[in-house]
């Protein structure tokens, strides 16, 4: 692995959008798996870290370096991660971030609240729900598209969080995700969250684009999304990250991988077009 590694001559440039951007251990799995799937592909991954607050609008007036090089930083990236993640801070920012991906194309995954995001962003700038929220950042919303919907569970006594590893089922079998892993019926995957997608939110999401093509066995509990009309935008619940090994890569972070290396390439023919054209 050591060896392949250093024979790699092409690196990726993947933007983490996240809160904890200075502490690079608290995304530990999830550089991991960045680098499993990297090398499968063969690049070296280079990670962007993008705090998530520095997006917003208000840092454009607070720290309006920080602004513009968080999203010089975004935009110079091949692909987009927003991964899991607790609390209020920095949610705006990451909301940005991921209109960016959505209406730009750019390859974007979102683990648990990077999934949740997803959700958010479309019902406020598609579905025109302005105040769309989770309940977790705003209990007040009249469009609280995540909700709170707690797992009492048998193992871990007290807890409210739903843990451990998980089933989901496809419930679209001919989705990319569903061909990332195989086309397998399901697949077994490690949760750790409180907040769910509300399902009387899903038909109107589904008739904007947004495909839950993934849920649990009740049919209740929305584990994946992935939008219509772009190359790569996905959105699970679960983190994939811990199931990922350095020869066995995890399917959601090999996909990331491959489309931000195909964006990659046809930016780089673009430009390299351009350019012949010009002459
Ligand atoms: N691990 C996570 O990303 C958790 C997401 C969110 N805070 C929840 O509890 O549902």
């Amino acid at each position: 692995m050591a060896e392949s590694y250093d024979n790699l001559s092409t690196s990726v440039k993947i933007a983490l959008v996240g809160k904890y951007t200075n502490l690079s251990d608290s995304y530990l799995s999830v550089v991991k798996a960045l680098l499993h799937a990297s090398v499968a592909c063969s690049q070296k991954p280079s990670i962007q870290w993008v705090s998530a607050s520095d997006l917003e609008d208000a840092t454009a007036a607070s720290a309006p370096d920080a602004h513009t090089k968080a999203w010089e930083t975004l935009k110079g990236s091949s692909c987009i991660l927003i991964p899991g993640g607790f609390g209020d801070r920095g949610i705006s920012g990451m909301i940005l971030a991921a209109k960016y991906a959505r209406e730009n194309k750019v390859p974007y995954l979102g683990i648990c609240l990077g999934m949740q995001i997803s959700v958010i962003e479309m019902s406020r700038h598609v579905l025109g729900l302005g105040n769309a929220d989770s309940e977790e950042f705003n209990t007040d919303t009249p469009d609280c598209v995540v909700m709170y919907m707690p797992e009492v569970s048998k193992t871990h006594l007290g807890n409210t969080m739903r843990l451990g590893c998980r089933r989901t089922f496809f419930r679209k079998p001919d989705c990319l995700t569903s061909k990332l892993y195989g086309n397998p019926p399901h697949v077994d995957e490690r949760h750790r969250h409180r907040y769910e997608v509300n399902p009387s939110f899903v038909p109107m999401l589904e008739n904007a684009g947004l495909q839950f093509v993934g849920c649990d066995e009740s049919g209740n509990r929305m584990e994946i999304v992935e939008l219509q009309d772009h190359p790569f935008y996905i959105g699970v619940q679960f983190h994939p990250e811990f199931k990922s090994r350095p020869r066995k890569p995890s399917p959601p972070f090999t996909g990331l991988i491959l489309a931000a290396t195909e964006r990659m390439r046809t930016l780089t023919n673009v430009s390299n077009g351009d350019a012949g054209a010009s002459e």
